[in-house]
């Protein structure tokens, strides 16, 4: 057995110990037969939460009322889950409450897919009831029993399948696809923090080409933010080739394809209800990328964009254009680098200054003033100095 499963191994043994059942479950068990590397394990047991609690002296309720504790062991944390079902799934959302019960089978029995039902012992032995082992081997994503009944329980999983199929490269199972091209209409009710996740895990999985198409052809798109009637920016974005976009960069690749206007840009991010830091920084790459699609960037344009949108921008053109060329990345990223200031904070000149050298209120005036100095100076038209720009402003109003 390998990390991170082995130095869990003594937090099952304390529980065994104290005469329960304990096992290795869902994602991490999934990973490890798909020779994937595993970051947490995750634990579930015949204890309740209150007995998990009375075996460890160090516990914090994340989710007691779905059965979680967090267990701190040896100076590491652990989620422990009780076995339990959720026949008491209400609104195809998550369940309210949940009944813990005492068999594994159970357990494994309530899970979505056939490859995340499987269970692993502290010995390493696999209890698989519903042959997981074998859809991994036949790169099969299958639901354990009814697909319908499945998705029904908790729509998000229509999702879920296809960002494995993203992530896994794996097909769908028959059965699976009827359902889903049946049911994709129970993604309504679900919220759009939970689809956004599944969405973004989508498109960065390896085979999203794959994943985007099964999008298309069961109608799934249609109940996501801003993607009804919208078939050809997803099609668009099968054919763009990445690996290593990130998550702000994928965003704005989706907006391309989407060929929104600015004010629609803000909208369909927020629709998804990204972080108002997110939507900004997407926005900013977005918009700087059109720029590149169509013209040259002058300093200044360097200058607001700065060193990270830079390098966004040009790693999406290449993506746009399909090309690996990566000369103006190098060209762009040294001159900003020469840029005489990087950000407004750095002139050495303030609206209190200008006022006081006109003699005026403070108005429009004294932005675009300002605006100009900064773009002079960044042309080195005059040097980033107080009175030196004092000096430079006099004469250009005197002409
Ligand atoms: N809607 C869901 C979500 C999760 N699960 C079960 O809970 C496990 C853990 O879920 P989660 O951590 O959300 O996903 P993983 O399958 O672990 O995948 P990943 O870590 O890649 O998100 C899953 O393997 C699956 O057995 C489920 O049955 N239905």
């Amino acid at each position: 057995m390998l990390e991170p499963f082995l130095s869990a191994v003594p937090v099952l043994e304390k529980i065994e110990k104290a005469g329960f059942e304990a096992y290795f479950v869902g994602g991490a068990v999934r990973d490890f037969l798909l020779n994937k590397s595993i970051s947490d394990v995750d634990i579930a047991t015949s204890a309740t939460p209150n007995e998990v609690k009375r075996i460890f002296p160090k516990t914090v309720d994340i989710g007691i009322e779905h059965g979680t504790v967090l267990v701190i062991y040896q100076n590491e944390s652990y989620e422990i889950t009780t076995f339990r079902t959720e026949s008491e799934y209400q609104d195809f959302r998550r369940p309210n409450e949940v009944t813990f019960v005492r068999s594994l089978y159970e357990d494994l029995q309530r899970r979505d897919f056939t490859m995340n039902a499987i269970a692993m012992d502290r010995n390493g032995k696999l209890i698989d009831p519903f042959n997981g082992q074998s859809a991994i081997q036949e790169r099969k994503i299958q639901t354990v029993g009814q697909a319908t009944e499945r998705f029904r329980e908790d729509a998000l999983r229509m999702m879920r399948a296809v960002r494995f199929v993203s992530q896994l490269g794996f097909d769908l199972e028959g059965e699976t696809v009827k359902a889903l091209a049946i049911l994709v209409p129970l993604l309504d009710k679900i919220a759009i923090e939970r689809k956004r996740s599944e969405f973004e895990k989508l498109l960065k999985g390896k085979n999203r080409k794959q994943a985007l198409n099964l999008l298309i052809k069961t109608g799934l798109f249609s109940f996501l933010p801003g993607l009804k009637n919208q078939k050809n920016p997803l099609e668009d974005m099968q054919v763009y080739d990445f690996d290593e976009l990130k998550k702000n960069e994928m965003w704005a690749l989706l907006l391309y394809a989407l060929t929104l206007k600015e004010k629609a840009v803000e909208d369909f991010l927020r629709n998804w209800r990204l972080p108002v830091k997110e939507i900004r920084d997407i926005q900013q790459i977005f918009l700087y990328l059109l720029k590149r699609l169509n013209q040259e960037w002058t300093l200044y344009d360097l200058y607001v964009a700065g060193h990270d949108t830079i390098k966004s921008v040009e790693i999406m053109f290449q993506v746009i254009k399909g090309t690996k060329k990566n000369e103006a990345i190098t060209r762009w990223l040294k001159l900003y680098e020469q840029l005489p200031i990087k950000e407004r904070s750095e002139m050495n000149v303030t609206g209190n200054d200008l006022m006081t050298w006109f003699d005026r209120k403070g108005g429009p005036w004294l932005k675009e003033q300002l605006v100009k100095i900064e773009k002079s100076i960044l042309e080195e038209k005059v040097v980033n100095d107080n009175s030196k720009i004092k000096e430079w402003l006099m004469e250009c109003n005197q002409k």
